[in-house]
């Protein structure tokens, strides 16, 4: 319905979840844009403007005096930013002002609460000092800021479809999909270093070449722009660069 909305409108669609946070991972679901938090206090408009579109442009402060924004990145070419009249525009990553901003404190625990959202609307575990965004909060506001830019980049990128017209543009795009691609190779990797120690005979030595094939022609048909002709290349280097790590391991 949320995508139908942007769709009909053109613009980015925020979710008002300010009620109930506990809403965030399915308005994400469902395809907000951004979302409209609880205010934890007035922001001066100073402290706000650090807030960016992945454009560039700074996000407005609350036009309505009792939300906040957190968000996802612009929806798609030209409805990013300035869009969305009445309610503030495209909602930036919720990045503030540098340390020691009065107000960071406050809004990084909401930040906390969205990145905890956020990663369980992709499903996908926030890598290990960051898994608790609650805890972090209360000890080190930057950093729950910097798990909300996290999961909203790595979760931004798997489910949000997106359309960049500008260089500029293309390329914060392209960083979220490398964002996302780096944390899946990482945990990828880790996973094929268990399989070598738990089989009979692991690394190079045990490579089952009839496994990598099949993997690579189901991923193909999510990537039927590439097709297995040019995965089987990409997969195969994946798949070394594991084995290679798992051997180095092995003989530490
Ligand atoms: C992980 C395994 O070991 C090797 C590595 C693979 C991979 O990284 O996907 C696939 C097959 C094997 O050559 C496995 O056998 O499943």
């Amino acid at each position: 319905m949320l995508r139908a909305a942007r769709a009909a409108s053109g613009r980015p669609v925020l979710a008002d979840v300010s009620r109930n946070v506990g809403l965030s991972a399915a308005a994400v679901a469902a395809g907000a844009d951004g979302l409209l938090l609880p205010a934890p206090a007035p922001v001066p408009a100073a402290s706000v403007s650090a807030a960016r579109t992945p454009s560039g442009s700074a996000a407005p402060g609350p036009a309505d005096g009792g939300t906040r924004h957190a968000g996802l990145g612009a929806a798609g070419s030209g409805n990013g930013g300035s869009g969305s009249a009445g309610n503030g525009g495209a909602a930036g990553h919720g990045r503030v002002g540098g340390k020691g901003d009065p107000q960071q404190a406050r809004r990084a625990g909401y930040a906390g609460v969205v990145a905890r959202e956020f990663a369980a609307a992709g499903g996908i575990g926030l890598p290990g000092a960051m898994a608790d965004p609650g805890a972090i909060v209360e000890a080190d506001p930057e950093a729950a800021l910097q798990v909300a830019e996290e999961a909203v980049t790595v979760v931004g990128a798997l489910l949000r479809p997106e359309s960049p017209v500008t260089l500029p543009e293309c390329r914060e795009a392209i960083d979220r999909v490398d964002a996302a691609l780096a944390t899946l190779l990482e945990r990828r990797a880790a996973l094929a270093g268990i399989v070598q120690r738990i089989k009979p005979v692991g690394g190079f030595a045990g490579r089952d070449l009839d496994r990598e094939r099949a993997l690579v022609r189901r991923m193909a048909s999510r990537a039927p722009s590439l097709g297995e002709g040019r995965l089987a290349p990409i997969m195969n280097a994946v798949i070394e660069a594991g084995l290679h790590l798992a051997e180095e391991r092995a003989h530490r």
